[in-house]
C-alpha cells in the first residue's frame, strides 16, 4: 500500500516510512492510496469471527506485504490481549468500553500496534528511533506503556503542566527507562506544534531520526478502526441502524470510524461530541474552519482546539461539505452539562461513566430526539478512575481503584520542564 501526503507536495511512500516517519517532508499527514471495501460476507459473518480475525482482515490491506501476514497475525494477537465489551444502558443506548486495555483509555491499541510495528522495522537498524508525541491526557500513558522497553526506541512524551488528570501524570511520568517526560508551560497544542516543528528542524533531524506516535502516524491511527467492527460484531443481530457518537479531541478515532465505513462496515451516521473546544461543531453550523486555542475542560483529552485528524475526514468526504454533513453530527457541551450527564447515567442506569464518555452520551441523547429508530452506541474512551476526583465528587460514591490504576499511584513522577521550542531542542539536542 502506498501513502500520499494531504499537503500533496511530497513523494508517495510506504507503509514503513509513513510509520518511521510520521509525518511526511512537506508536514502533511499521510492517507492510504485506496481504501478497498470488504466483501460483503465478511460482514455478514461477522458475529463468529473473533476479535483477531476481524482486525486482520481489516487492517491487512493497509500494511502487508510490508509486514508480513504471519508477523501482523502476531502484532494482532499481542495488541488485542482484553475485552472490548458493549453494555447496553437501554434500547436505544449503549456504550462500547475501550478500556481494558493496561492504561486504561482506548489509546492502548494504536500504542501497541504502533510500537510492535516499529519494533518490526527497526529490527535490523543500527540508528535509533526517537518517539515524539504530545499528549492531552491519554495518549502519553499509552504510548509509554506500549513503547516501554522497545529496543532501539526512545519516548519523549510532550505533556501541558496542570492540565492532565493525577492518574494521566503518573501513567506517563513514571515509568524511567526509554521514556522520557517533558512537563510543558503551555496548552495541548503547544504540545502538538512543537512536536511538529521538530520534524521540519534540520538542526535535529539531522542527528536523529524523529517519529510520532500521535494519531497522526498511520499506525497509531488506523487500528482504531477496529473499535467500530467490534461493536458492530455484537450488536448488529439485534439493531441493523446504528450510529456511533465519539468523544472527540484529536479526531483521530472518529476518523478511523470513518475508514471502516469505507471498508463497508454499515454505520448509519457518526456524531463527534465535543467539550467546550468545539472547532468542528463550529464548522457544521458556519461552514467556516476556525482553529482556536484549546481551554481546559473535565474531559481533558478532548482539550485539542486544531484537531489534527480533521484534514484527513475532509479527504475522505473530498471537501464536499454537504456530504460530510450528511455522514456527520457535532454537538459541544460544557463541564457542567458533562457532569449532569455523569450523574443521570449513574442513577438512571447504574453505570460509572467518565467524563469523555458522558460527552459521548449526551451526543447519543441529542442525536435520537430527532432519529428514533436507531441504536446510538457512544465509546467510553478511558475508565472513569482516570478522572476520580471529578466522578466521586459528582456522583458521590467511592469508586474501586483496578488494578492498572492502583499500580502507578504510589510512584514518583519524573519530568522536565520546558517552556518554549528552543527548551525541545536543547533537550533533544543534549540526550
Ligand atoms: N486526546 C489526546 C490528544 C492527542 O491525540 P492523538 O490521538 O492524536 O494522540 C490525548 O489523550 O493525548
Amino acid at each position: 500500500m502506498k501513502y500520499y501526503s494531504l499537503n500533496r507536495k511530497a513523494p508517495d511512500t510506504s507503509f514503513a516510512n509513513a510509520v518511521i516517519k510520521g509525518l511526511a517532508p512537506d508536514r502533511g499527514l499521510y492517507f492510504p492510496e485506496t481504501i478497498t471495501p470488504l466483501p460483503a460476507s465478511f460482514f455478514e459473518a461477522i458475529a463468529s469471527k473473533s476479535y483477531n480475525e476481524i482486525a486482520f482482515e481489516a487492517i491487512k490491506q493497509f500494511v502487508t506485504p510490508e509486514i508480513p501476514e504471519p508477523v501482523l497475525k502476531t502484532i494482532i494477537e499481542e495488541t488485542l490481549s482484553f475485552d472490548f465489551p458493549v453494555i447496553k444502558l437501554n434500547e436505544h443506548i449503549s456504550t462500547l468500553e475501550l478500556f481494558h486495555g493496561p492504561t486504561m483509555a482506548f489509546k492502548d491499541v494504536g500504542a501497541r500496534f504502533m510500537a510492535r510495528c516499529l519494533g518490526y522495522f527497526n529490527q535490523n537498524n543500527d540508528k535509533d528511533v526517537t518517539v515524539l508525541v504530545a499528549t492531552s491526557g491519554d495518549t502519553g500513558g499509552a504510548v509509554a506503556n506500549g513503547f516501554l522497553g522497545v529496543k532501539g526506541v526512545n519516548v519523549v512524551i510532550l505533556y501541558p503542566s496542570g492540565k492532565v488528570s493525577d492518574i494521566q501524570e503518573k501513567q506517563l511520568t513514571t515509568l524511567g527507562q526509554n521514556i522520557t517526560a517533558l512537563e510543558v508551560d503551555g496548552v495541548f497544542d503547544d504540545c502538538q506544534d512543537m512536536v511538529k516543528k521538530a520534524f521540519l528542524d534540520e538542526s535535529i533531524t539531522s542527528k536523529m531520526q524523529l517519529t510520532s506516535a500521535n494519531s497522526i502516524n498511520v499506525a497509531r491511527w488506523l487500528p482504531q478502526l477496529f473499535y467500530f467492527m467490534f461493536a458492530y460484531k455484537q450488536l448488529h443481530q439485534q439493531h441493523d441502524s446504528i450510529v456511533f457518537s465519539i468523544p472527540s479531541g484529536n479526531f483521530g478515532n472518529i476518523c478511523a470510524g470513518m475508514v471502516a465505513q469505507q471498508l463497508g462496515l454499515p454505520i448509519k451516521h457518526f456524531i463527534a461530541a465535543n467539550n467546550a473546544n468545539n472547532v468542528v461543531t463550529e464548522y457544521l453550523k458556519t461552514e467556516h474552519y476556525n482553529p482556536k486555542p484549546s481551554v481546559q475542560t473535565i474531559s481533558n483529552a478532548m482539550d485539542v482546539g486544531n484537531p489534527s485528524n480533521f484534514i484527513r475526514i475532509q479527504e475522505i468526504y473530498k471537501n464536499d461539505f454537504k456530504q460530510l454533513k450528511s455522514n456527520l453530527s457535532s454537538f459541544s457541551y460544557s463541564d457542567a452539562e458533562t457532569k449532569a450527564a455523569l450523574l443521570e447515567i449513574y442513577e438512571r442506569y447504574n453505570y460509572v461513566a467518565d467524563p469523555h464518555g458522558a460527552v459521548g452520551y449526551l451526543g447519543c441523547k441529542e442525536y435520537l430526539k430527532t432519529h428514533e429508530n436507531t441504536h446510538c452506541v457512544f465509546l467510553e474512551t478511558a475508565h472513569p478512575t482516570k478522572f476520580l476526583d471529578v466522578v466521586e465528587e459528582v456522583i458521590q460514591t467511592k469508586v474501586d481503584l483496578p488494578p492498572q490504576i492502583e499500580a502507578v499511584m504510589d510512584k514518583t513522577k519524573v519530568a522536565t520542564k520546558i517552556s518554549t521550542y528552543e527548551d525541545l531542542k536543547v533537550f533533544l539536542l543534549n540526550s
